[in-house]
């Protein structure tokens, strides 16, 4: 087991590199499966622990995956299965992405539920619903969804209840092959839903409308394999430029799109932060003093959900109450019990936390809840007193490539270190500030 270990105090300084989006690349690889021919070759792809499980999805069902440097290749030439099992799901609730374009494909398709995580129930009504208005049949049952068709799907209008980031890319690629036109309404508007859409017409289809809440879509017989480079990260970014913000540091983020950020950017600034856009990415300068301020997550382009703990980490610095309110995930506050055990000053009501800040936070050993919190946990970590230890580093790793490494090129103290699984009795008591009761080996 390794942990992430935080020495607060230093100011960060210096440029760091974003990579490719996690969020961007994963729809990009389950969309390469709908080419009859030819091979996709997908560029600026990071290193993340989702990106060899989507990987090892494709392998599973028959595509040839090659992975280095950054660099995707693959072949779906072959004949696909259509099942993806509980052990893939169970890790990575984006393996459920491949439903879209094996149905569209194959006809058919097997995928285990995803079902809850730590940050609330996922459902995929929103998906089911789009597939059987193109005339699949769906069915829910022994732990699995699975959908068929005989023949091509049809296109036909859809309106989301809600603009599910997934649902929107689920059924974006099952249209491109369906038969006659789709139009997807109060759709998501992420740019990852763009890059998708420029990776798909990229292989031949016809899709038109990405980014805004209407997508048409005019189904093709076949697709080929295409090249496609992925977006930057704005959430790796977002969380590099809360992390300089924190520290009062002076910070380029290289590769990190403004337009991607936008309502970062504007609360940052609202708080006292320099923000700078300049050629090649954009700089932040954090004052010693930041303001409070109020954010409510919503779909693109509102606040995102995914830099909400990272946000709150900042807020805990400013001086006066802030005011979070999170309406994209039903229990996305998991991180402020930790943040509780470095002494901070969070009251939750209904889906708000209430900050009062400035908090003078203290290390302790804490748990990365999710994989943004666990880099929200560091980011605090970064203006605490003494030691913060960071463990269930496996969150982290979904989202983030070298994050401890990264932050130590800023000028952090931040180490990841291995440690014994089990904890003894005699090692616990060498534990500083330890709140809570450890299991015993
Ligand atoms: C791999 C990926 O891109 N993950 C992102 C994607 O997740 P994901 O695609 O899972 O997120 P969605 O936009 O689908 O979900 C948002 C909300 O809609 C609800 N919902 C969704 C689908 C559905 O059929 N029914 C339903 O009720 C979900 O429970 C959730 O409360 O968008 C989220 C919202 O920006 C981000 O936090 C995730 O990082
Ligand atoms: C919630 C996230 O991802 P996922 O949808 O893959 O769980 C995230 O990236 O913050």
């Amino acid at each position: 087991m390794e942990n992430i270990i935080v020495r607060g105090g230093k100011r960060l300084s210096g440029n760091v590199r974003v990579e490719g989006a996690k969020n961007a690349v994963l729809p990009v690889i389950a969309a390469s499966i709908l080419a009859h021919k030819g091979t996709s070759t997908i560029y600026n792809v990071p290193a993340l622990a989702d990106v060899y499980t989507i990987n090892e999805v494709l392998r599973h069902l028959n595509a040839d995956v090659s992975y280095e440097e950054n660099t995707i290749t693959v072949n779906a030439q072959g004949d696909l299965l259509t099942e993806a099992p509980f052990e893939y799901v169970r890790k990575m609730r984006a393996s459920s992405l491949v439903m879209g374009p094996l149905l569209a494909r194959v006809g058919h398709a097997r995928i285990a539920l995803p079902g809850g995580c730590a940050i609330g129930s996922r459902p995929m009504d929103q998906h089911i619903k789009g597939f059987e208005a193109m005339g699949a049949k769906v069915n829910i049952g022994n732990g699995f969804i699975e959908a068929s068709v005989n023949g091509r799907l049809k296109g036909t209008n859809i309106y989301l209840d809600f603009p599910s980031v997934g649902a929107t890319e689920n059924l974006m690629m099952a249209a491109v092959l369906a038969e006659g036109v789709t139009v997807l309404e109060n759709c998501a508007r992420e740019p990852e839903i763009e890059d998708l859409a420029n990776y798909l017409n990229a292989m031949g289809a016809k899709v038109t409308g990405a980014g805004d809440s209407t997508i048409r879509i005019t189904g093709v017989k076949a697709l080929k394999g295409a090249e496609h480079s992925i977006i930057p990260d704005r959430i790796e970014a977002g969380t590099f430029m809360i992390a300089a913000a924190i520290t009062g540091g002076n910070v380029l983020v290289e590769g990190a799109r403004a337009a991607d950020l936008r309502p970062l950017i504007a609360k940052l600034e609202e708080m006292g932060v320099i923000i700078d856009e300049e050629l090649n990415g954009i700089r932040v300068n954090g004052p010693d003093i930041l303001k409070p301020a109020d954010i409510k997550t919503m779909p693109h382009p509102g606040f995102p959900t995914d830099l909400q703990s990272q946000m709150m980490a900042l807020l805990l610095k400013s001086k006066g109450t802030s005011v979070i309110t999170e309406t994209v995930f039903e229990n996305r506050f998991m991180h402020v019990e930790e943040f509780r055990r470095m002494n901070a000053d969070i009251k939750i009501e209904g889906r708000s936390a209430i900050i009062n800040g400035p908090c003078h936070l203290q290390g302790a050993e804490v748990s990365a809840t999710d994989l943004r919190a666990g880099a929200a946990l560091v980011i605090a970590g970064l203006i605490a007193d003494g030691v913060t230890r960071v463990n269930e580093l496996k969150h982290i790793d979904r989202g983030y490539v070298d994050f401890a490494d990264k932050l130590r090129g800023l000028g952090a103290d931040v180490k990841r270190v291995e440690v014994e699984e089990k904890l003894t009795k005699e090692s616990v008591n060498n534990l500083p500030k330890l709140n809570m009761k450890p299991k015993f080996a």
